[in-house]
């Protein structure tokens, strides 16, 4: 479903993303590793059109991508990012941010969706008509995600969609987007520097160092903390540590 060759991005000097290939199937999900600087994030933006200076191989269902997407692509890709509060519009109203990209696809039945898509989120139907300042943080993440879904896409990016959040409910959002993953088959990348979170949702794992992929694992060699990689097994040990603190 997604297939990435040799991706390469610099920002002036700074070489940030360096050969980076890897392919997704279809309704799987991938998990993208690394240290912060890493690079994880730009292969992220690229891949959403997000970044136009790249060179390399992006392919979305067998369709290799250019620099600039047309409105379809939107339809197919949709991106979650971290901050909920900076990616949605403080002015308004969830009803209104819903219905934005329903109105961009001709998608018609705006209100039967919007209500569907609440639903799937498990956003109380009052949510509709707040604006995101009367929401909790957990709140605006379910519009974020529901606004990403809301015109039916088949990919989801996901940029540390749960690392803004408070950990208490961190993992209700996570189980949210395993179950929605599920219910639509969704393809999804999943760029966190949060292992527990990765081997969570991912089934195959790209560990990203220095703008490199620098290992691959599946999601039990994660867990069983089999790392050849010394960048893997410094990951591995940190986020331990993290575990250990939080126990
Ligand atoms: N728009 C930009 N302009 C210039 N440099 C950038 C830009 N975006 C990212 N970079 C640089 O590219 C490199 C990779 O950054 P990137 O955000 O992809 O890393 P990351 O692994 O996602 O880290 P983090 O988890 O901190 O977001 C860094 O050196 C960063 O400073």
């Amino acid at each position: 479903m997604i297939d990435v060759g040799n991706l390469d991005i610099r920002f002036g000097a700074n070489h940030a993303v360096r050969g980076v290939s890897f392919r997704v199937e279809p309704g799987e999900t991938f998990g993208l590793v690394g240290e912060s600087g890493s690079g994880k994030s730009t292969v992220l933006r690229a891949i959403a059109g997000l970044i136009t200076e790249w060179s390399g191989r992006i392919a979305v269902d067998g369709q290799a991508l250019g620099r600039k997407r047309d409105r379809a692509f939107f339809r197919t890709v949709q991106m979650v990012f971290q901050d909920p509060y900076g990616s949605l519009h403080p002015r308004q109203t969830v009803d209104r941010i819903l219905s934005e990209p329903l109105e961009v696809h001709g998608v018609r039945d705006a209100d039967t969706r919007i209500a569907r898509a609440l639903e799937e989120v498990a956003l109380p139907r009052t949510a509709r008509f707040r604006y995101p300042h009367q929401l909790s943080g957990g709140q605006r993440q379910r519009v974020a995600i529901a606004r990403a879904l809301v015109a039916d896409p088949r990919v989801l990016l996901l940029d540390e969609p749960t690392s803004a959040l408070d950990v208490s409910v961190q993992a209700e959002v996570l189980n949210l987007l395993a179950d929605l993953r599920a219910a639509r088959s969704l393809t999804c990348i999943l760029v966190s520097h949060n292992l527990a979170v990765v081997a969570h949702l991912c089934g195959q794992i790209a560990v990203m160092q220095g703008g490199q992929v620098v290992e691959r694992l599946d999601e039990a060699a994660l867990r069983a903390g089999r790392a050849v990689h010394p960048h893997t097994q410094d990951l591995i040990r940190l986020s331990r540590e993290v575990e250990d603190r939080a126990t």
